[in-house]
């Protein structure tokens, strides 16, 4: 059987500062299957964005092992996306040399073939038209999808998303959230999610991941009951309230306890 695309094993992580030692995760042990769609829910301090930090190779585990196609990650990997919850983007670059920065950055030059890819994936998330644009002349929204059309123009197999709409009103957040289901659909990626958002959770992944507070371990992992493709309609679907009010009642019984 093929490796899964990423497999935490009893993963603990330890920070130490000069104000004492921290415990952000204990004994955490997961997978994600290729082309799989995680959800990750849990208190704020957790450890989701260590999560995905470990995965993508930024921090070394203190104890147990992370392993990304069945290798420990050692290093940063290229074939790993992210997107912040803030894209960052570089404000006296355009839009689409934001999105070239990357591969930029790696190689020093840029070939026609990427150029052209960076237009084609500004296409898929909606902004045609604003290649030539400056960061500053887009909204939140906008900006958003240039991070989210640069964390793929690598093609990484696997995309990590910390809170990635958090900044966005309601509505963009959700057309934003099917406009992602959309592009994984034409190019099928492994998604580690972080949300606060229990709907958007239940409506986007295929699992939810629910953490207990710090130290943070997985306290249950949940399999969204729910095909796809999903749309604006998956969102009036009995199956997604009732997981969403299953995943709050959890979140608050841990809040309270
Ligand atoms: N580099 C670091 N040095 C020291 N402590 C750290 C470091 N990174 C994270 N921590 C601590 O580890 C814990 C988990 O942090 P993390 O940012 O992963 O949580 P989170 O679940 O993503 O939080 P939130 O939902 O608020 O974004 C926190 O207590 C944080 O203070």
């Amino acid at each position: 059987m093929a490796a899964p695309a990423i497999r935490f094993n009893r993963l603990g992580q330890v920070f130490t500062t000069r104000s004492g030692q921290t415990e952000a995760l204990r004994n955490v042990s997961f997978e994600v299957a290729r082309h799989e769609f995680l959800a990750i829910l849990g208190p704020s301090g957790c450890g989701k964005s260590t999560l995905l930090r470990l995965i993508a190779g930024l921090l070394k585990p203190s104890s147990g092992e992370v392993e990304v196609f069945g290798l420990p990650v050692t290093e940063p990997r290229d074939d790993i996306g992210i997107v912040f919850q803030k894209p960052t983007l570089l404000p006296w670059a355009t839009v689409e040399d934001n999105v070239l920065f990357p591969a930029r950055h790696k190689r020093g030059r840029i070939a026609p073939e990427e150029r052209e890819e960076a237009r084609r994936l500004l296409a898929m998330v909606g902004l045609e038209g604003f290649e030539k644009r400056l960061p500053d002349e887009l909204s939140g929204g906008m900006q958003q999808r240039v991070g989210i059309a640069r964390a793929l123009l690598m093609d990484p197999d696997i995309l990590l998303m910390d809170e990635p709409f958090s900044a966005l009103d309601a509505l963009t957040r959700e057309v934003m959230g099917f406009d992602l289901l959309r592009i994984f659909a034409e190019r099928p990626k492994t998604v580690v999610f972080i949300t606060h958002s229990v709907s958007e959770a239940a409506l986007l992944a295929d699992r939810v991941l629910v953490m207990t507070g710090r130290p943070g371990s997985v306290l249950t992992d949940i399999p969204v009951p729910v095909g796809r493709p999903r749309g604006p309609e998956t969102a009036k679907d009995q199956a997604i309230h009732e997981l969403s009010s299953h995943l709050r009642d959890l979140l608050l019984q841990r809040q309270a306890a």
